[in-house]
């Protein structure tokens, strides 16, 4: 089978483009055709969405997997069009290309396609209702991936981190290297999930349910808030030998921490369709967290 993996660059992107692997042979593609840890790729840039139906006919794929996305939260309330046309309108074209191709398409959404109102973890059919601009954006991608008529998995994903890219783990880490002092907001509650760890399910998944199309919750197991989060990792982070000492850590309200995009309270996903449908699950947040620090102790330490 031949994947072409878009986003190849991006956190997710770069697990997928390991465990993807398994399945085949992975073609990765990227904004500038260039490989973050060197080499080249192919060109596909989702702010110009026009340009990807010739991608596709071009490298003549079995499948298509989309971890670009435009994922800067607060950023996209000053750049709502840059954020639809990457996060919605590319997702459309890209789902009517591999439908004109009779091929399938996975793409990835968000938690913060919900309001955060809920008080048990979300289900699929939950309704949406997103507090920003990137949560509409992704939930409009959503929308446009199933109307675009291609076969596809959509997974909806909660609190990703890695040991490279953007994300909160990493901020931790290097936030708490520059001050000795962090406070981190404790009414915001969802799961963090590693980026290996859904790599791997989403290769299973395509391999125990290769014909199944739909919108599932992927997301470990557990739940905590991003302070609870930043705790573990503090802990984690110090028996590992990746920070000498923790930072003195506050548990503030998300009033004390203004941002400009508002974030939803509650994001915990329920994953239990994704467990029924593909005999699978990523277990609990606390294991990937483990998993994360100890490759990047391997790696010499400083992320
Ligand atoms: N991060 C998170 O916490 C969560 C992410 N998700 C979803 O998971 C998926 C993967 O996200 P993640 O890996 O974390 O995000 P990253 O920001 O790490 O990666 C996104 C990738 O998309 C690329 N990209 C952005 N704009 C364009 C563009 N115009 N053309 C081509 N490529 C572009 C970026 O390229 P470049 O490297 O050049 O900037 C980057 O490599 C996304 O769909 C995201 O919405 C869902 C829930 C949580
Ligand atoms: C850095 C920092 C953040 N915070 C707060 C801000 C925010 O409410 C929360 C999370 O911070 P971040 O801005 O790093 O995370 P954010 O970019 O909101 O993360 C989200 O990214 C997108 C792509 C998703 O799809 C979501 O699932 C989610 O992972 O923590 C603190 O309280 N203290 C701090 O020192």
């Amino acid at each position: 089978m031949r994947i072409l993996l878009l986003g190849a660059n991006g956190q997710l992107g770069q697990a997928l483009h390991v465990a993807l692997g398994e399945l085949g042979t992975v073609l990765p593609a990227t904004r500038d055709g260039r490989l973050s840890g060197g080499g080249e790729a192919e060109v596909a840039d989702l702010s110009a969405p026009a340009s990807l139906p010739a991608l596709v006919e071009r490298v003549a794929p079995d499948l298509v997997v989309n971890a670009a996305a435009y994922t800067a939260v607060d950023r996209a309330e000053d750049e709502p069009e840059l954020a639809h046309r990457v996060n919605a309108e590319a997702p459309g074209v890209l789902s009517r290309a591999c439908a004109a191709a009779g091929i399938g398409l996975v793409h990835f959404s968000t938690d913060y396609v919900f309001d955060g109102s809920s008080q048990r973890p979300w289900r699929e059919d939950d309704p949406t209702g997103p507090l920003g601009v990137y949560g509409a954006s992704k939930l409009a991608g959503e929308q446009a991936v199933r109307e675009g008529g291609a076969a596809h998995k959509i997974f909806r994903l909660c609190w990703v981190y890695g040991p490279r890219g953007h994300n909160f783990l990493l901020t931790m880490l290097r936030l708490a290297r520059e001050r000795g002092h962090l406070r981190v907001v404790d009414d915001q509650h969802g799961t963090p999930t590693a980026v290996p760890r859904i790599a791997a399910a989403v290769a299973g998944a395509l391999r125990n349910g290769p014909g199944r199309t739909g919108t599932w919750h992927l997301a470990a197991g557990g739940e905590s808030s991003w302070h609870g989060f930043a705790d573990a990792i503090f802990e984690a982070a110090v028996a590992r030998g990746l920070l000498a000492a923790a930072p003195v850590l506050e548990a503030v309200p998300s009033e004390a921490y203004p941002t400009r995009a508002r974030r939803p309270a509650w994001s915990v996903l329920d994953t239990s369709a994704f467990t029924r449908d593909f005999g699978l699950h990523i277990g609990h947040w606390r294991e990937g967290l483990d998993e994360v620090l100890a490759s990047l102790a391997s790696e010499g330490g400083r992320p």
